[in-house]
């Protein structure tokens, strides 16, 4: 069994790639990064170290490395006989390895079993993105697109720091990890990956993955920046910053339960797991990782914006969220190229401007208001 996995970076390495290893996979990683492709070309193997209360040392091998960017005919031929293509690479990169799937799919041999195909992504129908792109690519002369390939949705949840330098290959990550699958495109012909959690309705795990996970994980990251504090666990330790993260957390929770019925205790266990997963003092991981594209975590359906609004449209004023959004805000970090251009924005428009450009709320929707007030509260103020 063969699986194609688009970036052979944190994720693509200390996670995606790791399970489909450990389900008897071979892995071809495909990445622009030319020297993370030479070094991973040249090895036999790599590490991944789980940190934590119960720390384990995984061993994955059995792969091949190529350059997506200058080796794509290779990357098509393999996908023309893989199994799997996954993607680890970011929601908006999408759109630049659709391509090559598309070529792949393409010139699979008639009567093949149909190329699974999964983004990895944190993003809500992160597949459907992809699938969208590689259907934008398809000039049917290969046949029907649905016929020669299947696309599921995934929700992924492992926290893979940025790794430190001089560590290689290897990849310190937590041990907490959940792939949630999308069953329901395979018919009875799902991928068997032990590692993975098969579901036939996704929505509700990636909401709850999104609107927890994410969104505490990102408030954690911008509260904890405007504090002044480098690591997520030391932003976790301060108590402000925990208790706003936890005022957050009830905020998306209350939505949670009410939108799609999870039980509000098992949901409390759930975020006091996270809670726990943010403050692990093991992983490296720092607030401009988990804050970077700011722009991206504001957007209209993303971890913030995305729960805020169905509050909002609820007639619940979301405070804690309001909070969050303002730090966000407020996160300019100069080393990331969505905080600079999120300042020239609120430089540059008025608030109003500002808060439709940033978060695509329309000016009707009973969000706008309270958001272009924090706008223009961190306008005057910075
Ligand atoms: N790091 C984490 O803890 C988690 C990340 N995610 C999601 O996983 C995805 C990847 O995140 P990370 O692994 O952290 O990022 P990363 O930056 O470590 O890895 C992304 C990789 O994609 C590669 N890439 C960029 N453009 C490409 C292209 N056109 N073709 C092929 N490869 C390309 C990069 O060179 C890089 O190696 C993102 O959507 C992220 O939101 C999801 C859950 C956890
Ligand atoms: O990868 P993004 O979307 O920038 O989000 C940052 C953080 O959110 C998480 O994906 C939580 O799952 C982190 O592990 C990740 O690093």
């Amino acid at each position: 069994m063969k699986a194609v996995h688009f970036g052979a970076g944190n994720i693509g390495r200390g996670f995606v790639g790791l399970l489909l290893h450990e389900a008897g996979y071979e892995v071809v990683f495909a990445d622009v990064a030319d020297a993370l492709i030479t070094e991973l070309a040249a090895a036999d193997s790599y590490q991944v170290h789980e940190v934590g209360e119960n720390p384990a040392v995984r061993t994955v091998d059995n792969f091949r490395a190529l350059n997506s960017g200058t080796q794509e005919a290779a990357v098509v031929a393999e996908i023309a006989t893989a199994d799997i293509v996954t993607t680890a690479v970011g929601p908006h990169i999408l759109k630049f390895v659709a391509p090559a799937i598309a070529k792949g799919i393409a010139a699979r041999a008639p009567g093949l079993a149909p190329l699974q195909v999964m983004a990895c992504e944190n993003a809500i129908n992160a597949t459907d993105i992809l699938k969208s792109e590689v259907s934008a690519q398809w000039d049917g002369a290969a046949g029907s697109l649905e016929d020669k390939a299947v696309f599921a949705n995934t929700a992924v949840d492992r926290i893979v720091p940025n790794q430190e330098a001089g560590q290689g290959l290897d990849v310190t990550v937590e041990t907490f990890y959940e792939w949630v699958i999308d069953r329901t495109p395979f018919g009875g012909a799902a991928p068997v990956i032990p590692g993975a959690t098969f579901v036939d309705n996704l929505e509700p795990y990636i909401e709850r993955k999104l609107f927890t996970v994410n969104t505490g994980h990102a408030a954690a990251a911008y509260f904890g920046f405007e504090a002044g504090l480098g690591k997520i666990s030391e932003a976790m330790a301060d108590q402000d910053v925990a208790a706003d993260v936890r005022a957050v957390l009830d905020e998306t929770k209350e939505l949670l339960v009410a939108k799609h019925g999870f039980n509000r205790d098992e949901q409390e266990a759930y975020v006091q797991k996270i809670l726990g997963r943010f403050s692990n003092a093991h992983l490296p991981d720092t607030v401009t990782r988990v804050g970077r594209a700011p722009l991206r975590k504001l957007s209209r359906h993303e971890r913030f914006i995305g729960p805020a609004a169905e509050l909002a449209e609820r007639g619940i004023v979301p405070e804690a969220l309001l909070g969050a959004i303002a730090a966000a805000l407020r996160f300019n970090d100069t080393a990331d190229t969505e905080a600079v251009e999120l300042g020239q924005i609120l430089a540059s428009s008025t608030a109003d401007e500002a808060t439709a450009k940033i978060t695509g709320l329309a000016a009707d929707h009973p969000l706008f208001p309270a958001v272009s007030a924090l706008v223009d509260e961190v306008k005057t103020s910075v």
